[in-house]
């Protein structure tokens, strides 16, 4: 499916009813909305939630998401988490995207910085070790929590797949997150090559050198969408 596939004359208005809240019965959210184009699927979100928020991390590709999300609602709160680990390109493409896109950004930063963190624990430690787990707990999971107790959001938006991993082929659209969060992904059914190419019908820019310091390879799950 392509991002121009869509639902066709179907329209949606707000009820007026709480759609998101923890417990909510998403089996019909995501059956209505299997076909529908990003946008639509952003639109609904952005009418119907409370308090909804972006997290990115400004992966390759992630700028087509914030894209199409700052349309639907360009003051939404976009939350990164700066671990301090990322590529001079990524934080030179981070500042070129919020200029574009005139981002409401938040950024929240480790308790520890990496500068910190590598003089006295000696660098990013090897995967699969406690050491590795406290690590991510530093750098990712404390400062993810700490913006989701700050913000208190009833949305979570993200830009995942169900193309990027096999974990990821098991979730959907509308998913319970966690900090009792709905989170909705709202390009889950698109493949690689729809982001790719909006990304170059827009003449967006777009990340080449990323690296994320709590996975050791692409696909691997750091532990925000594992949490509960
Ligand atoms: N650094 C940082 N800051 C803010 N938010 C972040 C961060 N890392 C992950 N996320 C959020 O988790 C979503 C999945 O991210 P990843 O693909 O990196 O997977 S993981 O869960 O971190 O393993 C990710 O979705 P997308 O960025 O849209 O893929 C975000 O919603």
């Amino acid at each position: 499916m392509g991002l121009s596939a869509g639902l066709g004359k179907q329209a949606f208005s707000a009820t007026g009813e709480r759609t998101f809240y923890q417990g909510a019965d998403l089996a019909p959210l995501n059956q209505r909305f299997k076909d529908a184009r990003p946008s639509e699927i952003m639109q609904f979100t952005v009418s119907e939630a409370v308090n909804p928020v972006v997290f990115t991390n400004f992966r390759p590709l992630a700028v087509a998401f914030l894209h199409l999300i700052t349309n639907a609602k360009p003051d939404i709160p976009v939350i990164w988490v700066d671990h301090g680990y990322n590529t001079p390109e990524t934080y030179r493409h981070i500042e070129r995207v919020i200029k574009l896109l005139d981002l409401n950004l938040y950024t929240f930063s480790p308790k520890m910085s990496a500068a910190h963190y590598n003089a006295v624990y000696g660098g990013i430690p090897e995967l699969d070790t406690p050491e590795h787990d406290f690590f991510s707990r530093t750098v990712k999971l404390e400062p993810f929590n700490r913006a989701m107790q700050e913000l208190k959001p009833d949305v979570w938006l993200n830009g995942i797949r169900h193309d990027q991993n096999a974990h990821r082929k098991g979730l959907d659209i509308f998913t319970p997150g966690n900090h009792g969060t709905i989170r909705v992904a709202p390009m889950f059914h698109l493949k690689e090559i729809d982001v790719e190419e909006y990304v170059y019908e827009h003449d967006l820019p777009d990340n080449d050198v990323y690296f994320d310091p709590t996975k050791g390879e692409e696909h691997r799950e750091c532990g925000l969408l594992l949490q509960k």
